[in-house]
């Protein structure tokens, strides 16, 4: 049977991230599940869940074993649980979430595991601590030297990119040129064949402005930029690149299903309506990293820390997109 390293960084440890990872811990997994995370804050997480969690540490040794359930392996990073007050922000713990992340890519890109799934961080609180931090999509593509990389989520009967990720609404209109779309699209496309097995995708591209700018009259950025960069990548990518169309009546059911993927100007155009289907069944990927990087579709839930509701489910649906992923990637890669 082969077997896939999953490595698993727990996230703002005020939030819900350590409840979330002693719950996995207690489901069956065929792969090998390794957290990144304070091995104390674990502990004292699973104490509280009143849930069995026996910690064993992860080296380059550690042999490849499916996981047991009630056991993690660790890669410890620390941070003093006593210090870490539930749904309490802390400046002082922001250090030790990048180092998590830092530690997460630098076992993927050296090839020690398959793929990163991260749990939520709080970017905001990072900020606020002096480290800039946009979000794990740009701190992952920075610490790899990808020039540019696609944020999608994906849930049952939906897939949702964005042209921009974390980016203040104000800058949005400057940074959807010609250029952006065109690495944009290419990497959607080129990664929808590789990783997904899509042969031909299809890719349904929202406007920017109300109406998709209603012939010019509500905005111009579609007939300057989108409609004419649209046009170059249909005569140069192998898919279908539908639009610019009004992102209100995009989503309608019978245009989603001849397409593969949206593609969203910005995060709020695209992202509410995949939660509203998908909340809590839903993947966040990375596209065109290096390397595997999925995530959960919530954040850090700090307003249900330490009460023991958080739920699993989209850590579950994570782990097991990427677990399709890994298998895919072998499979085109003739390791299985
Ligand atoms: N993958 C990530 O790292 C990630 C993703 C989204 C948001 N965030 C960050 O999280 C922080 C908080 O964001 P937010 O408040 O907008 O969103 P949130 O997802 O943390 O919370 C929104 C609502 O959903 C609930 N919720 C979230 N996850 C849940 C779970 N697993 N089970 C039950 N209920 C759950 C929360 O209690 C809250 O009521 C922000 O800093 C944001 O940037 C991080
Ligand atoms: N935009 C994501 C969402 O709304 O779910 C979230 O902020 C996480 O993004 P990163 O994976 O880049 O941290």
């Amino acid at each position: 049977m082969d077997i896939s390293r999953i490595l698993i960084t727990a996230g703002e440890p005020a939030g819900i991230g350590p409840e979330i990872m002693v719950k996995m811990a207690q489901h069956s997994c065929a792969d090998q599940l390794i957290i990144c995370a304070s091995p104390s804050l674990l502990t004292a997480a699973a104490k509280k869940l009143q849930l069995p969690l026996e910690l064993s540490e992860f080296t380059p040794d550690t042999r490849l074993e499916s996981h047991r359930t009630g056991h993690l392996w660790i890669i410890p990073c620390e941070l003093d649980a006593t210090e870490v007050n539930p749904g309490q922000l802390n400046v002082a713990h922001a250090a030790y979430v990048l180092d998590t992340l830092k530690i997460a890519h630098e076992h993927a890109i050296s090839g020690q595991v398959d793929a990163i799934l991260t749990g939520p961080v709080h970017k905001g609180i990072i900020n606020e601590s002096g480290l800039s931090f946009s979000g794990h999509t740009e701190f992952f593509a920075e610490q790899s030297q990808s020039e540019k990389v696609v944020m999608m989520l994906a849930t049952e009967g939906l897939r949702v990119a964005l042209a921009t990720t974390h980016l203040s609404l104000r800058e949005v209109p400057d940074a959807i040129t010609p250029e952006l779309l065109t690495q944009i699209i290419t990497i959607l496309v080129e990664e929808l064949k590789s990783k997904f097995s899509i042969q031909h995708p299809r890719v349904l591209v929202c406007g920017l402005n109300p109406h998709a700018g209603e012939n010019g009259h509500l905005g111009t950025e579609e007939i300057r930029v989108i409609e004419p960069t649209l046009e170059t990548l249909r005569q140069n990518l192998n898919a279908d690149i539908i639009g610019p169309l009004p992102a209100d009546t995009a989503f309608q059911p019978n245009k989603l299903a001849e397409v593969d993927t949206v593609l969203a100007m910005y995060h709020d155009q695209g992202l509410p309506t995949l939660k509203y289907k998908g909340f809590g069944k839903a993947v966040n990927v990375t596209l065109g990293l290096p390397y595997i990087r999925t995530s959960v579709d919530h954040g850090t839930g700090l307003d249900i820390a330490d009460k023991g509701i958080a739920d699993i489910g989209s850590m579950q649906y994570a782990l097991q997109f990427t677990q399709d992923l890994i298998q895919r990637h072998k499979q085109s890669h003739g390791s299985l």
